[in-house]
């Protein structure tokens, strides 16, 4: 059995004239968190689409073992629905007989008691947190957070990290977005996207963008 989940080869990707990405390879192993670092417009969107399975590169491979949890940048919610009624539809999307870990995510991010809320009248945070309860609710082996901590305040963005903790020990594989420099040291490996392609430091190492 492959020691990786995740794994990018040669990836080459232009729009147009312009190649953003130009043969970017990364390895994301089991219980691992890789963080990946960027500035504005270096690619990391479109290397996660890659990676999701969203959009075709150019060329290059990508090889994942199992379903992928993606935490999209912008929340993709219905904002007429409620909190619950996004649990159901995406119970019988990922095919799950109970909503048990989506209750124990909701219940570690304190938002057990919007369950009945609609999306519309919930607050940048609390949205937030369903778009990531909603990457997780299915406990795939792969996950691909994009920046998933927007909008959360302190407590929440610590109980963030104790949530991950959790997946690194489960042998869950961790890509994630960031823009915090002080989130360096939480990283098992962070890589840097810079000219189309990613160099990579030992988590604590690489400076923030
Ligand atoms: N569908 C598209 N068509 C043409 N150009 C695109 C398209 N999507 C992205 N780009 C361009 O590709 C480059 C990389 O964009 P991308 O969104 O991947 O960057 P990013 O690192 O995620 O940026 P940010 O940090 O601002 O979210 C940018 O110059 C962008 O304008």
């Amino acid at each position: 059995m492959t020691p990786y989940t995740l794994r990018v080869r040669d990836v080459h990707k232009a729009y147009g004239r312009r190649r953003v990405l130009r043969g970017v390879s990364l390895d994301v192993p089991r219980g691992a968190v890789v963080g990946l670092l960027g500035e504005n417009g270096s690619g990391k969107t479109t290397l996660v689409r890659i990676v999701c399975g969203d959009l075709r590169p150019d060329s290059g491979t990508v090889e994942r073992s199992g379903r992928i949890g993606y935490c999209p940048q912008e929340p993709v919610l219905n904002d007429e629905l409620t909190v619950g009624q996004h649990l159901r539809f995406f119970q019988v999307a990922y095919g799950l007989e109970r909503l048990a870990r989506a209750d124990e995510l909701l219940d570690h991010l304190e938002c057990r008691e919007y369950r009945h809320e609609r999306v519309g009248t919930l607050s940048g945070g609390t949205r937030q947190k369903l778009n990531l309860t909603i990457a997780l609710m299915h406990d795939p082996p792969v996950l691909v957070l994009d920046e998933p901590y927007q909008g959360f305040d302190w407590e929440t963005y610590l109980r963030f990290w104790e949530l991950t903790k959790g997946l690194r020990d489960r042998g869950r594989s961790v890509l994630m977005i960031s823009h915090l420099t002080y989130d360096s040291a939480r990283f098992d490996a962070l890589g840097r996207l810079r000219d189309g392609v990613i160099r990579f430091g030992r988590g604590g190492t690489e400076e923030g963008t």
